[in-house]
């Protein structure tokens, strides 16, 4: 599994967490910026790791804002990606099993380290139950389609 990681300045520090936790967990990630704590533009960020995601070398991505909502709306404009905003463990199984999540976008002024890695873990654990799921999923590409 690779996952790529990606903040503006509000998310910064709780990506730098994020990194050394997916180390300990032996996940391969690559890191798409900000790279520091200079005011940046989030929009950037969260395109070019949804971006990985959609053209498959990257597995899933984590994108931290001050919120992680803005950049949960960023992603969200690429097509194919589903991007959720997870500030607890049940929203973040919920949206693997349930929604087939790809991205998932975190608050570094909303939820503490020792939570966040937590909420990491379970996303990236979880497998897509498919089956009703997936005919959802499908409605969601079917509006997609119908606005691009
Ligand atoms: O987009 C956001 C709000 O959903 C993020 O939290 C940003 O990190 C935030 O807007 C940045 O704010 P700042 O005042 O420029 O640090």
């Amino acid at each position: 599994m690779k996952v790529a990681v990606a903040s503006d300045h509000g998310g910064y520090n709780l990506k730098e967490v994020i990194k050394g936790y997916l180390e300990e967990l032996n996940i391969e990630y690559q890191d798409f910026g900000c790279h520091g704590l200079e005011s940046v533009d989030y929009p950037k960020y969260a395109k070019i790791a949804a971006e990985s995601v959609v053209k498959g070398d990257c597995d899933f991505a984590i994108i931290v804002c001050g919120t992680g909502v803005g950049v949960a709306i960023a992603a969200n404009k690429i097509k194919g990606i589903r991007a959720a905003n997870c500030h607890d463990c049940f929203s973040a199984k919920a949206t693997r099993e349930h929604n087939d999540a790809n991205v998932l976008t975190l608050g570094e002024r909303v939820v503490g380290p020792g939570l966040a890695k937590m909420i990491v873990k379970t996303f990236l654990e979880t497998k897509f139950e498919g089956g009703r799921h997936q005919r959802r999923i499908d409605q969601i590409k079917e509006i997609e389609d119908m606005w691009r």
